[in-house]
């Protein structure tokens, strides 16, 4: 039985195949458009064990049907997305192909060729800009209300799974509602960290990746986009998650549907941090002084976005290992640092 995962060439999918490769011996298939995703990440990868990548485009249903009845695949991990919030905004069409169209396909052909576990990368997004959440941080039953088309893009691909699902009986989801994930993989050499994969897409928009390009002295200044959000320091507050703290759920989610029912997680650490304290932050562990420029709030952004991740917890018995903003930013900043030198 194979595990197909889509995406596996980009930040996250290729956290979550190492996770893979190390710890479990089933064979893999990758597949991957290469628009964001690296391919040089994937070759290192098949320095811990062999495994198929298939470079392809979601969008050709016709190949990616005949990929399912070609193999026995059990396990679908579904990464592949476009990500960026304000591009949604100015191109939604962008978001509802190869979002939602391309879910809708890939889970059809899921059902339809037997696979048991469909695990897809949701969003935080798909709350909106909530403004009454208590101090517990947001709750999976929170009532959901995107504010962007890539948030309505990923909460369409949610209903279309749980729709797909309650026909199709044998096959069981798990739905991980992300929060802001950062830092690279954590490897050690010589006690020294030495991330062997990051995020290496160069027009990543995310603060945590800006901010070690900043401090890798690739970029001269990080834009601070409002700072007038009602916040305690006036700056958009994000709960960030190390990535291989969510590879890690994404390994014990595949367990978890062998002897429990479909569900969603949300995954992140349950407090937030605002855009200041992370450029403080990148400016400690990285001894470099971050250039800051006082902007106007990006289109689509919302003031708040943390957590309550009690139910990942206690259903998965999920157990984050770095929830801690230095050691995140630290990983990113000496991923970015010696990234293409
Ligand atoms: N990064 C975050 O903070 C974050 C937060 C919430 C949710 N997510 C979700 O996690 C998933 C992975 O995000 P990421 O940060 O790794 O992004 P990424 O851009 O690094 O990875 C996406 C991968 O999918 C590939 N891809 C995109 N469209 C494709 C298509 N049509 N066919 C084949 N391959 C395609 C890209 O080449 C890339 O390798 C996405 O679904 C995203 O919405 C990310
Ligand atoms: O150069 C920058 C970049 C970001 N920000 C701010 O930093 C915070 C975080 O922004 P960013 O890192 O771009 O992440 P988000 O826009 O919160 O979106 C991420 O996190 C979401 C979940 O919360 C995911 O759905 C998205 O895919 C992912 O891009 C926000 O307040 C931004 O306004 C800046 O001030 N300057």
């Amino acid at each position: 039985m194979k595990i197909l995962i889509t995406g596996g060439a980009g930040y996250i999918g290729s956290h979550v195949l190492k996770q893979l490769l190390k710890e479990t011996n089933n064979e893999i298939i990758v597949i991957d458009n290469l628009s964001t995703g690296n391919i040089e990440i994937l070759d290192k990868l098949k320095t811990i064990r062999d495994f198929e990548f298939i470079k392809i485009d979601l969008k050709e249903f016709e190949e990616i049907e005949n990929i399912f009845s070609t193999n026995n695949i059990s396990t679908v991990l579904h990464f592949a997305a476009s990500i960026v919030v304000y591009e949604s905004i100015k191109n939604p069409i962008k978001y509802y192909l190869n979002n939602t169209n391309n879910t809708t396909n890939l889970i059809k052909c899921a059902a339809e060729h037997g696979v048991k576990k469909f695990i897809f990368s949701s969003t935080a997004a798909v709350y909106g800009n909530p403004i009454n959440i208590s101090q517990k941080g947001i709750e999976e039953n929170l009532e959901t209300n995107p504010i962007n088309p890539y948030g309505m893009s990923k909460l369409m691909s949610e209903k279309i799974i749980q729709d797909t699902a309650r026909v199709y009986k044998d096959l069981k989801y798990v739905i991980f509602r992300y929060f802001n994930v950062a830092g690279a993989d954590i490897y050690y050499e010589k006690e020294n960290l030495k991330p062997q994969i990051g995020q290496s897409f160069p027009e990543a928009t995310h603060l945590i990746k800006i901010a070690s390009e900043c401090a890798s002295l690739k970029r001269d200044v990080v834009n601070i986009f409002g700072t007038d959000y009602n916040t305690y320091d006036g700056t958009g507050v994000r709960d960030y998650i190390h990535v291989d703290d969510l590879a890690d759920a994404h390994i014990k989610a595949i367990d978890y549907l062998d002897e429990n029912p479909s569900d969603i997680f949300n995954v992140g650490y349950g407090h937030g941090y605002s855009v200041k304290e992370v450029l403080k932050t990148m400016k400690k562990v990285s001894g470099v002084n971050i250039k800051t420029v006082n902007t106007h709030r990006r289109e689509g952004d919302p003031a708040i976005l943390i957590s309550n991740t009690k139910k990942l917890k206690s259903k998965m018995k999920w157990k984050p290992k770095y929830d801690n903003l230095e050691i995140i930013c630290f990983s990113s900043y000496i991923w970015e640092k010696n990234l293409y030198i």
